[in-house]
């Protein structure tokens, strides 16, 4: 159990990947580059609540392949629906009974979707949305949240969380100036900051895109009447609301945030955990919005790959299993139990924390503020996530590598792997304490 060391075939397949992969990593956040780390560790397979490496580790996992991970690796439900679907085929270019199906359990599950489009990712999903937002409305302009992610596309990646936030890179190079000057960024949770930009530009704003409750600054929740005033904002200057629930959707609850949060926008994006581990986005809303997409509208989506029948049989099979009865009270009691402990540690051994929480999944902060927006997120310490997260990987529990992320419980997660990883974090927090970092 540990990091592996420098000849470990973690070492190895780095060292490899490098010549091939740019940085090694498909994706910028699975680098350990913000923990202090040379490398990742290259995992080999997944069972249920763990995961092993290519050395033989096994880690607690609560990275859950950032947040899709709900059902555990490997599940028999899961695995079983994979091998009957690809034996049926795997993509036909063609529309297909399953998607139909999907589409009435997605609107089921959350009531205005009334029409939906499948797509393969958040980030198309994303894009897509906005794209839709920009043809009904006539104009150009977005609105979004300092330290919210959206995905890659060249408007979301205006002062965005998760990992560009992370590598110090929350303005990609390769944006045009022409876009980013589409995009209007405010602070999350500040009604007034965007009643002053809607009071400014509002004639000219499509959209305002809001993670209703944010994953990607770590975990941030809306303060009581934010949401309604964001909501109130948008009808009163025309814009449309969109909530990016990718990381929330079937994560807070049976549907989206939306259904507890008793807010309803005008679209809405889901991706991750709806995919039951394979790639699967969405966005729909508002049959009027939604019905000026090709091919009854003008504005053009389309994919070759998206709703794959491989996908949407998953997606079938995990809303099965997510939609039984106490899903979710079990994750959040697990979460809650998790995040007080984590919390109670942190604070015992003398450090200044804060624990976020929505259901099942939390951050732990290590600043004396209350985080409730990207700059009060930022004064969380770097170093002591950094510290923290090598300790506990040392200890077999493998975390986002990012204090901007979020642990997320996981159906198979037992009562004893959260106790052991209690534990692991009582024992990473003495360690850090004896080095003098506490205070
Ligand atoms: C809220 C949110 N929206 C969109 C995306 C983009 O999704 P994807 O990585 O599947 O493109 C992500 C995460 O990546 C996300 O957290
Ligand atoms: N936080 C991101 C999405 O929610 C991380 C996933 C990625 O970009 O690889």
């Amino acid at each position: 159990m540990g990091y592996p060391g420098p000849t470990s075939r973690s070492a190895e397949l780095y060292e490899r990947a490098l010549r091939r992969i740019v940085g090694a990593v498909n994706s910028p956040a699975r680098s350990y580059a913000a923990v202090g780390l040379p490398y990742p560790v290259f995992i080999a397979r997944g069972q249920g609540a763990y995961l092993w490496d290519v050395d033989g580790n096994r880690y607690i996992d609560y990275l859950a392949a950032f947040a899709p991970g709900i059902l555990g690796h490997a599940h028999p439900e899961i695995v079983e629906t994979i091998a009957r679907a690809a034996a049926d085929g795997t993509l036909f270019g063609t529309p297909t009974p399953y998607e139909v199906e999907l589409a009435e359990r997605l609107q089921a599950a959350i009531p205005s979707l009334e029409r939906v489009r499948l797509v393969s990712t958040g980030t198309e999903a994303v894009m897509s949305a906005v794209r839709v937002a920009r043809a009904f409305t006539g104009r150009p302009k977005v609105v979004k949240f300092e330290g919210c992610y959206h995905g890659h596309s060249d408007f979301a990646l205006i002062r965005a969380g998760s990992g560009p936030a992370t590598l110090g890179q929350p303005d990609s190079a390769g944006i045009p100036e022409s876009t980013a000057a589409e995009v209007i960024v405010v602070p999350y949770n500040d009604a007034a900051a965007l009643e002053a930009a809607l009071e400014r530009w509002g004639d000219q704003v499509a959209a305002v895109l809001i993670e209703p409750i944010v994953g990607n600054m770590g975990i941030v929740l809306p303060e009581p009447g934010y949401l309604q005033a964001v909501r109130d904002l948008t009808h009163r200057h025309g814009a449309l609301l969109i909530f990016d629930e990718v990381i929330t959707a079937f994560r807070v609850t049976y549907g989206g945030a939306q259904n507890v949060l008793g807010v309803e926008p005008d679209l809405t994006t889901l991706g991750k955990a709806i995919g039951g581990g394979l790639p699967l986005g969405a966005y729909g809303g508002r049959a009027d919005v939604m019905d000026r997409v090709a091919p009854l509208g003008p504005a053009y989506q389309a994919g070759t790959l998206a709703g794959n029948p491989l996908s949407v049989r998953v997606a079938l099979k995990a809303l099965d299993i997510l939609g039984r009865p106490g899903v979710y009270e079990e994750l959040d009691r697990k979460g809650r139990y998790l995040a007080e402990g984590v919390l109670a540690a942190a604070r015992r051994h003398g450090f200044a924390a804060q624990v976020n929480r929505m259901a099942s999944g939390f951050t732990l902060f290590f600043t004396d503020r209350p985080v409730r927006d990207y700059a009060s997120a930022s004064t969380a310490s770097k170093e002591l996530f950094a510290r923290f997260f090598r300790e506990m990987l040392g200890r077999g529990v493998l975390l986002a590598p990012s204090r901007f992320e979020a642990w997320f419980v996981q159906i198979p997660h037992s009562q004893a792997d959260l106790d052991e990883t209690l534990a692991a974090a009582d024992a990473a927090l003495a360690a850090m304490a004896a080095d003098g970092l506490a205070g």
